[in-house]
């Protein structure tokens, strides 16, 4: 029996080496991709290639890629692999340009995971081309700058709250987190203006939605390894489909939505808000106003309620962290350069003296100084602080005889590219003249992407806009920001979200203006 169960042993320890050994020589084979199209490429180790701090939460995505961004200074690509997947950071922003814009018939897909499993991700940032293209052309209309205009006094109340809220702090005499305070607005603005429903963040920390905006984005461990695995690792994600992140939230949000639309439909409400628009595309096929209204087959492709759920949900993780992080990142930056505030307090002052004091669409669109003020905001701090594509068919790089197979990701660096000091000298200073019309003219377009480019270009670049603009004017106009004792110098990123989140909050205090 003993010697039996020795062989057995052998031949098992036998089999799982070889085994190993086939995997360790697939991997070294693999690893020489790069090499062998004489594209320069990073290191790679065995099993993650370049990936493995990011994959394993070591290391924050838009940090590591940065890095590499700044290791590759004098190169126009380098080649990395995501576990064996051939991946290729661009750095040259007019081959950007191309694969943004000209070229994107070659890298139309985004080239990261769909659990399809969870209806909630069949959105539009997720879908891919087949699905997204339609989807996108339906959607567009909601955007429009007629379309937010209309919703422009249901996020003006939300800002008023704001600087309610934020003139209490300034009569407490007490630091505030400013993370948190902007959080509960944008939340508030997002949620009325994406279903239509009051969220009360500001009034209630604890309200419903608060809780399940922070269990989007701090989830536990499980979920936020899948979520990156989504956006570093594709094929691994799709592979041993982890569920990546929103499935906890599902059911609380498709109930929501579905109810609020049959309580819609069997009461006849109508209100100027984005499930209004997305129930035009369910139950008429297109938004109206826009030119599909007139086309005869519009009717082919009414939204499901899935549909409607999926994309007001993809509206509410897209649109509130991005946009609060951003107002806080502003705070945080103003509150470190008092010259820069009161320069912005000035403009706003005599904006709004101009506009009987009124916060109004039209007023906040004259604050040209806040508009540089947040551009240099999102150049230190883009939310976002990558872009991915996939190469959808052999594509040879522009002066180059490198072919890029089908298949090879594509990541551009914002962060990289942002603080590249030949682009942006001096890139740690927070300075909004970089954004004046004559600086903007003497640099490359494509070297200053937060909102990405091209037709997968974030759709709510003017909403995400709007909302830091309110938030912003309705707490400089009536309070100045100081840093404390505790203030930050040096954010340090949330290791495990794809998004560039400071790890710990934003101390600082608000005194009220006389
Ligand atoms: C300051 C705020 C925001 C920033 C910095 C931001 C940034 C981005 C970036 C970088 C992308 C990828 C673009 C590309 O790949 O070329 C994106 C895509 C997207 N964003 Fe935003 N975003 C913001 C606010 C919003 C808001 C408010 C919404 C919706 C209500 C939204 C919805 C989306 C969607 C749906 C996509 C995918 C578009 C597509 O693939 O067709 N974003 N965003």
């Amino acid at each position: 029996m003993g010697v039996y169960l020795d062989g057995l042993l052998t031949e098992l320890v036998a089999a799982v080496s070889v085994v190993l050994l086939a995997v360790y020589v697939r991997f070294r084979w693999g690893y020489q991709y790069w090499k062998k199209k004489g594209v320069s490429y990073a290191e790679p180790s065995f099993p993650f290639g370049n990936m493995g701090p990011s994959i394993l939460g070591l290391k924050s995505y838009g940090k590591f890629l940065r890095e590499v961004y700044e290791k590759a200074k004098g190169k126009r690509f380098i080649g990395l692999y995501s576990i064996l997947r051939p991946v290729l950071l661009i750095r040259d922003p007019e081959f950007i340009r191309r694969i943004l814009i000209k070229d994107f018939s070659s890298f139309h897909e985004r080239g990261v995971f769909l659990d399809d499993e969870e209806p909630l991700n069949r959105q539009l940032f997720f879908l891919p081309s087949p699905e997204w293209r339609p989807r996108r052309v339906k959607l567009t209309p909601a955007f429009t700058s007629g379309k937010l205009k209309g919703m422009f006094q249901t996020i003006q109340e939300c800002g008023r709250q704001l600087s309610e809220a934020a003139q209490t702090c300034a009569g407490r005499g007490e630091p505030v987190e400013v993370r948190e305070l902007v959080a509960r607005y944008s939340t508030d603005v997002i949620v009325s203006v994406g279903f239509g429903v009051e969220s009360d963040c500001q009034r209630n920390p604890d309200a419903v939605f608060r809780n399940w905006g922070r269990r989007v984005f701090t989830s536990d461990l499980k979920a936020s390894f899948g979520f990156r695995l989504n956006f570093i690792s594709p094929q691994l994600a799709d592979f041993f489909r982890i569920k990546g992140g929103f499935t906890e939230v599902s059911s609380f949000f498709r109930k929501m939505i579905a109810d609020n639309v049959e309580y819609r439909e069997k009461n006849n409400v109508t209100k100027r808000d984005f499930i209004d628009l997305l129930m035009q595309l369910k139950n008429k096929g297109f938004v109206e106003g826009d030119k599909l209204e007139n086309e005869q087959d519009v009717g082919k492709s009414y939204f499901t309620l899935e549909d409607l759920a999926a994309d007001s949900f993809g509206f509410f993780i897209a649109g509130f962290e991005t946009s609060s992080t951003t107002i806080s990142s502003s705070l945080y930056e103003l509150a470190l350069h008092e010259d820069i505030q009161s320069k912005l307090q000035q403009e706003i002052d005599d904006v709004l003296n101009r506009h009987g004091g009124n916060i109004t669409y039209d007023a906040i669109a004259e604050m040209t100084y806040l508009e540089k003020v947040l551009a240099e905001t999102l150049r230190k701090y883009p939310p976002l602080p990558f872009l991915n594509r996939e190469c959808t068919e052999p594509y040879t790089i522009p002066d180059s005889d490198v072919v890029l197979e089908k298949g090879t990701g594509i990541v551009i660096s914002l962060f990289g590219l942002h603080y590249d000091p030949e682009h942006f000298p001096d890139p740690e200073r927070f300075d909004p003249k970089r954004f004046s019309e004559e600086e903007k003219a003497n640099r490359h377009p494509y070297v200053y992407l937060p909102f990405g480019d091209g037709l997968h270009a974030c759709i709510g670049m003017r909403l995400g806009l709007l909302q830091s603009r309110v938030g912003l004017v309705n707490i400089l106009s009536k309070c100045s920001v100081r840093p404390t004792e505790k203030t930050t110098r040096d954010i340090s990123y949330n290791n495990r979200t794809i998004l560039l989140l400071p790890t710990k909050g934003i101390e600082l205090k608000f005194v009220k203006r006389i």
